[in-house]
């Protein structure tokens, strides 16, 4: 063999088919009996279940009517497929189809077997398959590993070599890793998640890695790139502790960084910026046995602050939070802007949850909810009789309450002038006198204001004062809209998770991920989240949540209806009427996605 000519994993692949003795014209195989399938699907359900919407995206990405998308076990026995009619009927010749075997051993070279065996994404271009018959097939497969590094499956896409472009493998390789990455989520429940990445601003994004521990601050869980970051192989997983990986405690950790993101030194390689995800729900990890249970002397596990696993959802960078802790921190007034729902409010909780005071007050005060002639008094409080209808004893005033915590002034933007000086003069100050001409007390506030209003253009228009910005507005920080953060679709199946969709096996389809991602939301995250909360308390659990089980008004808004409105073609209209109108069990009986179906009902109906 010259060299270079193949790949040497082929190559090497080449070798342990001829030590096996197989033959290149290959033996027959006997298909599997429907119901030993029906078994072999059942005992895979659960990852199937996290797989297929993501296999139905990835087929609608890649396939041009020339492939199949291949769901096989780990042992390469298919399971599941889908594809184009006219290239399923030339899988069937090699087999290519649910029940077969395509294990390497069987098999010989070819991307489902060799995959497996290699534990790593590989690409088989027609010649380079060892069976005469399949070299009329480039086919690329990556292995689906969960978080413990055992495989459970594999994920390939087929077809006639031509059809075959470089981005393939790509697509397939990023497809499998968010399969994986679902498979960690659904395994690190309860469990406590760090994010990992050498660089901060990545955070949030799905390039950081990721690793679960348990109680007893045992690795139980990890992803390749996390296990890469700190050189360790997956035996690590189930074994190492957190205190042989980075040299302290996890606890200890927790205790200095919170949910905050700080540095951690690994036992090998270099320092790492990285986060604790707060648990969406209270810690549900197994008991310790009596020998294992957690010396006395450590310090307890911290409650995770609710807000602080809110703000990871909605896809914020996590810089923002960052800049914003540490204005804070230096008692700089922190301004937040941003539409109407984009989340100011739960910006600011999260901003407290991640400061050094969380442990002190957070008040709220929504300058626009409280009348212009009370404000004042609900500001700076005041003394007994100071107006009629105070109360009896007086009032502190929220300034006062808020002493040694947050002040967090909302819709600062509809404060009314006159007070604006008022206000400035207490921060200046930092002294309040209650209304009535009690004794002025001093007060030690750190202050967030929000407003969806431009107040620089107020400045200029003589509706805020100048002074006043100048004092707020170090450093404004805008939160962006939905819109444009990045993929939606990803926000919404996230805040899906933290309200448990996945334990009750809820799911977005992928024409509803396409419809979320193309629609502009106005309302942003209120708007999101009230729908994806109101859905989940509409449907059953198992369901596949599609267009159709969104409100008409938002399907219009969406430019979901028309496909309903159409004529379907007579073959169509009988195959939908056989699933008693059922889109999904028609398009699923034709291996095709729902969109797709609809795409074909409106063009064959023309
Ligand atoms: N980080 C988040 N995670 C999940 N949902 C969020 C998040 N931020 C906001 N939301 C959703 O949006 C709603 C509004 O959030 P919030 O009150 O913080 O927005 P806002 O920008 O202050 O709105 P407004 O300008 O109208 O006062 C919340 O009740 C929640 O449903």
């Amino acid at each position: 063999m010259p060299q270079d000519a193949l790949p040497s994993s082929i190559l090497h692949s080449w070798q342990r088919c001829l030590g096996l003795g197989l033959p290149v014209s290959g033996r027959r195989h006997e298909r599997l009996s429907d119901a030993a399938l029906a078994e072999r699907r059942d005992a895979n359900a659960d990852w199937l279940a996290v797989a297929r919407p993501y296999v139905e995206t990835l087929f609608e990405q890649v396939v041009d009517g020339g492939h199949v998308v291949v769901l096989a076990d780990r042992d390469g026995l298919i399971l599941d497929e889908m594809g184009n009619a006219g290239f399923l009927d030339k899988a069937e010749r090699v087999a290519l189809t649910p029940g077969m075997d395509w294990g390497e051993g069987v098999r010989g070279t070819n991307a489902i077997g060799t995959a497996l065996t290699l534990a790593e994404t590989v690409r088989v271009r027609g010649g380079e398959h060892y069976l005469e018959c399949n070299r009329l097939l480039s086919c690329t497969a990556s292995p689906l590993l969960d978080p413990t590094g055992r495989p459970v499956g594999v994920l390939d896409v087929s077809g006639a070599p031509r059809k075959l472009g470089p981005d393939e493998t790509a697509a397939v390789d990023a497809t499998a890793r968010l399969i994986e990455r679902r498979l960690f989520d659904a395994h690190a429940q309860g469990a406590r998640v760090l994010l990992l990445h050498p660089d901060p601003a990545q955070l949030a994004t799905p390039r950081a890695a990721r690793l679960a521990f348990g109680d007893d601050e045992t690795l139980i869980g990890a992803d390749r790139a996390a296990l890469s970051l700190l050189a360790q192989g997956w035996g690590a997983v189930g074994r190492a502790r957190f205190a042989e990986l980075f040299g302290e405690t996890l606890d200890h950790w927790q205790s200095r960084a919170g949910h905050g993101v700080a540095l951690l030194a690994p036992a090998a390689g270099r320092p790492l910026s990285a986060r604790l995800l707060a648990p969406a729900r209270p810690a549900t990890a197994p008991t310790p046995a009596p020998q294992q249970a957690r010396p006395t002397s450590s310090p307890p596990a911290k409650a995770p602050a609710p807000e602080a696993a809110e703000a990871d959802v909605a896809g914020l960078p996590p810089a923002l939070l960052e800049t914003a802790r540490k204005l804070l921190e230096a008692d700089i007034p922190v301004l937040v802007l941003g539409e109407t729902g984009t989340g100011k409010d739960r910006f600011a909780r999260a901003l407290h949850a991640a400061s050094s005071r969380r442990h002190a007050p957070f008040v709220a005060v929504n300058c626009a909810a409280i009348p212009d002639g009370l404000v004042e008094a609900e500001l700076f409080g005041y003394e007994e009789g100071a107006f009629t209808g105070a109360r009896r004893q007086g009032s502190r005033g929220r300034l006062r309450e808020a002493h040694g915590g947050v002040l967090f002034l909302d819709e600062i933007g509809d404060m009314p002038l006159t007070l604006q000086a008022r206000l400035l003069r207490a921060l200046q100050e930092r002294v309040v006198t209650p209304l009535g001409g009690g004794q002025p007390q001093r007060v030690d506030v750190r202050l967030v204001c929000a407003t969806h209003r431009d107040l620089r253009r107020m400045v200029d228009e003589g509706a805020f004062r100048a002074d006043l910005y100048f004092r707020l507005g170090h450093y404004p920080l805008r939160l962006p809209p939905l819109r444009t953060r990045g993929d939606v679709a990803a926000i919404a199946q996230r805040l899906l998770d933290v309200q448990g969709a996945a334990r009750r096996g809820i799911a977005l389809a992928p024409d509803l991920a396409a419809a979320i991602r193309r629609y502009p939301w106005p309302g942003n995250l209120r708007e999101l989240d009230n729908l994806l909360r109101t859905l989940l308390a509409l449907v059953d659990d198992g369901t596949l949540l599609g267009p159709e089980h969104l409100p008409e008004t938002l399907r219009e808004d969406m430019g979901l209806c028309e496909a309903g409105a159409q004529e379907p073609d007579d073959a169509t209209a009988q195959l939908l009427a056989r699933f008693g109108g059922n889109a999904s069990a028609a398009a699923r009986a034709l291996g095709i996605s729902r969109s797709t179906l609809y795409r074909r009902l409106r063009k064959n109906g023309r």
